[in-house]
């Protein structure tokens, strides 16, 4: 089988996130998910929350769905790299996703959502798509969907093709040759971490020469921003007017009327160039002249990420065969 679902940006203005339409039970309910590379666990906005945590996100009620069956004894808990988390108790029920469906998919139900949460109307949950080593469902851990759908896919992979203020698609069991150009660069996994995490070559700032240097990273669609190292950082940002590391805003800021260079990294011998205007990713408040760049240090975060700026420059193959690898082309 195969599935294909729009991932849809959450806000106008810039691309914070992206949701993806799933629906959970029978009859079916549908949520806007976030598809997430960086974890494993796959939960919902739920009626076991209490009321004051909701705030317009549509919820998944499992008393309402005939197909659903409590997990009993089973709990989770989960903190996400920005300090946001969530907790709750475990129901299986049937999840689809753009047309592919799996059978008693384990759908995490929160009981508790931190405020970030509940304030991000326009996420109902998370599809975790890391790997299963990573899920947090005690004292039996889940599969992801990913890992259920997999025996039943053409394929063992899924596909990201984000895209900068407009919808894009993931799409899962089969690789869409209309959604890129040329060939797809092919790097092992390491998956022990439990994130997709693979070799970058190199970087180049603008029009500048390319320093060849092995960069590990996680390939994040969870994530907004890329955060590389710190001397790859201010190699870019000497070449920004203005640019300062604000510690008030968190990160490398501009005046939002420099002109930024392109960022290009690369994946074997491929090469990707990040438009300048991903990143120069948003102001820092609303109407504010000072803007935050796409590009930060990850010196803060513990782990270099290639998070949605960079993702939505490329056609991304997730490859969950054996052993895993990651492919990157150009679209
Ligand atoms: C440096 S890692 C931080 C990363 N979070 C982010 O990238 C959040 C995502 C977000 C979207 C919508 C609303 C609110 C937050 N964005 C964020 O921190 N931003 C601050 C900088 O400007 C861009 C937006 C993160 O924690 N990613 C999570 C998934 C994420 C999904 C949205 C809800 C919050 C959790 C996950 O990928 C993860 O933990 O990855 C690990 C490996 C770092």
């Amino acid at each position: 089988g195969t599935g294909s679902a729009a991932a849809v940006p959450i806000n106008a203005d810039f691309d914070i996130a992206y949701v993806t339409p799933v629906t959970l039970g029978t009859p079916p309910q549908t949520l806007q998910l976030d598809f997430d590379s960086g974890s494993s666990d796959l939960w919902v906005f739920s009626s076991h929350l209490p009321t004051s945590q909701i705030r317009g996100q549509q919820i998944y009620a499992p008393n309402k769905s005939s197909t659903a069956k409590l997990l009993d004894g089973h709990s989770w808990s989960i903190t996400y790299g920005d300090g946001s988390g969530s907790r709750g108790n475990v129901y299986t029920d049937n999840v689809t996703v753009g047309g592919l469906t799996v059978g008693s998919q384990a759908i995490e139900c929160a009981q508790q959502v931190s405020s970030s949460f509940t304030t991000e109307d326009h996420i109902d949950g998370l599809v975790g798509l890391g790997f299963s080593t990573l899920n947090t469902v005690s004292p039996k851990s889940q599969l992801t969907f990913f890992d259920n759908a997999k025996s039943n896919l053409d394929s063992p992979v899924f596909t990201a093709d984000l895209k900068y203020k407009q919808a894009g698609t993931y799409d899962f069991g089969f690789i869409d040759e209309a959604k890129y150009t040329g060939e797809i660069t092919y790097v092992p996994v390491n998956s022990d971490p439990g994130y997709w995490t693979f070799p970058s070559s190199g970087y180049a700032v603008g029009s500048g020469n390319f320093t060849a240097s092995s960069i590990s990273g996680i390939a994040d669609t969870g994530t907004s921003l890329v955060y590389l190292p710190t001397a790859i950082v201010t190699a870019y940002y000497r070449q920004v007017q203005g640019a300062t590391n604000s510690r008030s805003y968190g990160g490398y800021v501009f005046p939002c009327a420099s002109t930024l260079p392109t960022f290009t990294f690369g994946v074997g011998a491929a090469r990707f160039t990040i438009p300048a205007a991903y990143l120069n990713y948003a102001p820092v408040t609303p109407g504010s002249a000072t803007c935050f760049g796409g590009l930060q240090s990850s010196s803060g975060v513990g782990i270099n990420i290639w998070g949605d700026v960079a993702l939505k420059a490329a056609f991304v193959v997730f490859n969950g065969g054996n052993p895993p690898t990651i492919g990157w082309a150009a679209k």
